[in-house]
């Protein structure tokens, strides 16, 4: 199977074997081999010999390009949908969102780079001072299972766009969403070379992250390989590394109005994409009290309804399945150790079948849990934590070395302000989901989250780097010499 694009071909891979696979039917997907280490030798090589050519081309050419490639996309969404769809379990009307924002992302990743990269100049003194800003050269883009489309093109759009060359590996567990991303990027008319999909794993990954003739590496994953990478790439400030990780996202609710609106915010927050975005709130401090019992009542009665199904069933699904049935048994697993060190079940997680990876949402409350693990648990899994007084509640809130998102559900400005003030996270919202982040702003966390690199608006960031100058027709004298130089 030719599954791997390098320096403009098609070509099979060499490394180890690889499916992906339907998370509820088990049905094989794509199969192939990853790309072995010439492989990656090879497309670093094509990568290299493409880079000065497709940095020179003038900004409206490459814009060109990946205006054709939006188009493409465009044309292909039920296609591409449904090959999300398939591949992460998540429902088809979910799948066409990404396949949207991926489309939204190259007129938003235009305006930011002229905005934040583009070129200004002015007078300074007799001369003109300019700045530009240059591409780094060669970097590979790592993305991440639960957006195979949307989070890798959130880098590669800006890496292309700013003029760099890309190698794209994307989650060995969807290969398939990535090479019909890749077919659109060649309709679009990138050259050879320019952009190179290396299909694999981990190994791919550990040649490709340690190879030197990369200039950096755009990451999306977990903390664990974002820290594995940030060790890996210690002591090379040469190499530009910007690591977009996971989140132990709090979300306070505090005695609100109007229930029924904070219980459906909070299933968004939780539950959509079966718990499997990295904004998705991990933690729900509820005040003690009757209030807090009868929201929880509540959260629990709807939580219990929601719709669990197949990617295409009908009618729609609000949630898919997880991701694969490992993921499925870590999770049942994680909830069993929660339970079994004095968690109460408000409402049990499910597998309601052995052989797919569906699970249903799940409710603990583990206030009475001793020296609560500080993880990321990806999937429909909502931890319960009682609090008595707001202060407590911004203090369990930051107690995490995570700091992706944060949350309050509150009629108070003043609380609202205090939440702000103190919380520690790259999302603040209020009385809003934490999921659902919007491409227009800037996207990334603090702490075992992110290193300071934020993605989505800010991504041209980290795809040029500045060249400051100052700039003058002509050579000439200053009116007035240094003193102790004479001519
Ligand atoms: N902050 C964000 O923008 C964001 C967005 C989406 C997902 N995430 C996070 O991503 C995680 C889910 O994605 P995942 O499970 O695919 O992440 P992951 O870390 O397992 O994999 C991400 C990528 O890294 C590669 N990889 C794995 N081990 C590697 C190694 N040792 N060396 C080099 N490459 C390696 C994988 O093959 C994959 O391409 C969650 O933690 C989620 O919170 C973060
Ligand atoms: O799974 C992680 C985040 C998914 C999503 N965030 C974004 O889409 C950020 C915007 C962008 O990258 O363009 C979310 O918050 O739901």
């Amino acid at each position: 199977m030719n599954t791997h694009y390098i320096a403009g071909q098609w070509q099979p891979g060499q490394g180890e074997s690889l499916q992906s696979l339907d998370p509820v039917s088990q049905a094989v997907l794509w199969q192939g081999q990853g790309a072995s280490a010439a492989q990656v030798d090879a497309a670093v090589a094509a990568a290299r010999g493409a880079f000065s050519q497709w940095a020179a081309r003038s900004l409206d050419e490459r814009i060109g390009v990946l205006e054709r490639f939006a188009a493409c996309l465009k044309s292909r969404t039920d296609e591409l949908a449904r090959a999300i769809g398939e591949e992460t379990g998540k429902p088809l009307w979910e799948a066409a969102t990404e396949v949207n924002s991926m489309v939204g992302k190259v007129a938003i990743s235009i305006q930011s780079y002229r905005e934040r990269t583009g070129e200004k100049s002015g007078p300074l003194g007799d001369a003109t001072a300019v700045l530009r800003h240059k591409p780094h050269g060669v970097v590979a883009v790592f993305g991440p299972y639960n957006f195979p489309g949307h989070l890798p093109n959130g880098h590669i759009v800006p890496a292309l766009l700013a003029g760099n060359c890309v190698l794209f590996k994307p989650s060995e567990l969807t290969p398939k969403v990535a090479e019909l991303t890749v077919k659109c990027w060649i309709e679009a008319g990138l050259p050879a070379g320019v952009l190179n999909l290396l299909q694999g794993g981990r190994e791919t990954g550990v040649a490709l992250a340690g190879h030197c003739g990369i200039d950096g590496l755009f990451f999306t994953g977990s903390s664990r390989t974002g820290n594995l990478l940030h060790a890996q790439f210690a002591g090379r400030p040469d190499k530009i590394l910007a690591l977009e990780m996971g989140g132990n996202n709090p979300l306070i609710v505090d005695q609100v109005a109007d229930v029924d609106a904070a219980v459906y915010t909070i299933v968004q927050s939780a539950f959509i994409s079966a718990g499997q975005r990295c904004t998705c709130a991990r933690r729900l401090l509820v005040p003690t009290g009757e209030w807090g019992d009868t929201l929880l009542a509540r959260l629990v009665q709807v939580a219990g309804q929601i719709r669990v199904g197949r990617f295409d069933e009908q009618p729609a699904p609000f949630m898919g399945s997880v991701i694969s049935l490992q993921a499925a048994a870590q999770l049942m697993q994680a909830q069993a150790e929660l339970l079994a060190r004095g968690a109460t079940a408000l409402l049990a997680m499910t597998q309601p079948q052995a052989d797919a990876a569906l699970l249903t949402p799940g409710i603990l409350d583990v206030t009475a849990v001793g020296e609560r693990a500080d993880e990321e648990l990806f999937g429909p899994l909502l931890q319960v934590i009682r609090y008595d007084g707001f202060e407590n509640a911004i203090a369990e809130a930051n107690a995490t070395a995570y700091g992706l998102a944060a949350g309050l559900l509150s009629d108070s400005r003043a609380r609202f302000e205090q939440f702000w003030l103190h919380s520690r996270a790259g999302i603040v919202n209020w009385n809003k989901q934490l999921t659902g982040a919007a491409s227009s702003a800037p996207f990334g966390g603090i702490g075992a989250s992110g290193n300071h690199r934020a993605s989505a608006y800010y991504a041209a960031d980290y795809c040029a780097y500045p060249v400051a100058g100052l700039e003058s027709e002509s050579l000439t004298l200053p009116a007035t010499l240094t003193p102790g130089v004479t001519l």
